[in-house]
């Protein structure tokens, strides 16, 4: 399988501690991969470093066969931050349609994009108006309205119910389908198991990654959340 994202040895330091520490992974084209891990674990920090906006002490992050932050990859990534970047005084479609003709692209690609993340009734609203699960929708569609290569996407679903969830997951793995490769954090356990690999991170170290089944199986558990707190058992007991 085709890699979309490779990182090699990385090594990341924040405020004076290191967060990553020799992080290596190699995420496949066309694929929707998790990334979990505790609150703190460097799930974000791994983002920034594969949209290029890290400073990173050590390693290697190819995207696309391309360094991460390359001119060449700006229009072939999209990032979706927990805070949601969009302009609260203009419209849900004036937003899109504003990051559409960044790509000059048109109405119809902004008006696909509403839907796709469900705001449709809402596109006439102004940004400030809106929810938050509805904000970072919003947000979402700016994203997605490219229709980038790689989108990597930090808790997408956070704030959402769970109707609007499944329809964003099917989204994912509709643009997955269409050779998007997707990488999504997520504390969501029913969520890791829509993905095709999970990565699964632990202060700052690759604790497991694989498919949600072989991770089940290797923790002799069906339930995911039991899996990933087996798994750390067992790496906290190998290091120590
Ligand atoms: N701007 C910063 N300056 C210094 N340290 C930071 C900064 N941002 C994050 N950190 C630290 O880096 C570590 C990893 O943070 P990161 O945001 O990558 O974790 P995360 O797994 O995404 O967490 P969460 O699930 O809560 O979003 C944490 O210990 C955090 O305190």
């Amino acid at each position: 399988m085709e890699t979309a994202i490779e990182v090699r040895d990385l090594v990341v330091k924040r405020g004076g501690r290191t967060v990553l520490d020799g992080f290596t992974c190699a995420i496949p084209r066309g694929s929707v991969t998790g990334l979990l891990g505790p609150s703190g674990s460097g799930k974000t920090t791994l983002m920034r470093a594969i949209v290029g906006v890290q400073v990173v002490a050590a390693g290697a992050v190819t995207v696309l066969g391309h360094p991460a932050g390359s001119a060449a990859l700006r229009s072939r990534i999209g990032y979706v931050t927990q805070a949601p970047s969009v302009y609260a005084d203009l419209t849900v479609l004036e937003n899109v349609r504003y990051f559409a003709s960044l790509y000059k692209l048109g109405a119809a690609a902004a008006d696909a994009a509403v839907e796709a993340v469900g705001l449709d009734r809402a596109r006439g609203q102004l940004v400030a108006d809106l929810s938050g699960g509805q904000r970072s929708r919003a947000s979402l569609a700016c994203a997605i309205v490219s229709r980038p290569e790689v989108l990597v996407l930090d808790e997408p679903t956070v704030g959402q119910d769970p109707v609007l969830r499944d329809e964003l997951w099917d989204h994912f793995r509709g643009l997955a389908a269409d050779g998007t490769t997707v990488l999504v954090s997520s504390h969501v356990m029913d969520e890791a198991n829509r993905c095709d690999r999970l990565l699964l991170i632990r202060e700052g170290l690759l604790i497991a990654d694989d498919t949600p089944a072989a991770v089940k199986r290797e923790a002799g558990t069906e339930d995911l959340d039991q899996a990933f707190l087996t798994l750390i058992r067992k790496h906290e007991v190998a290091t120590s």
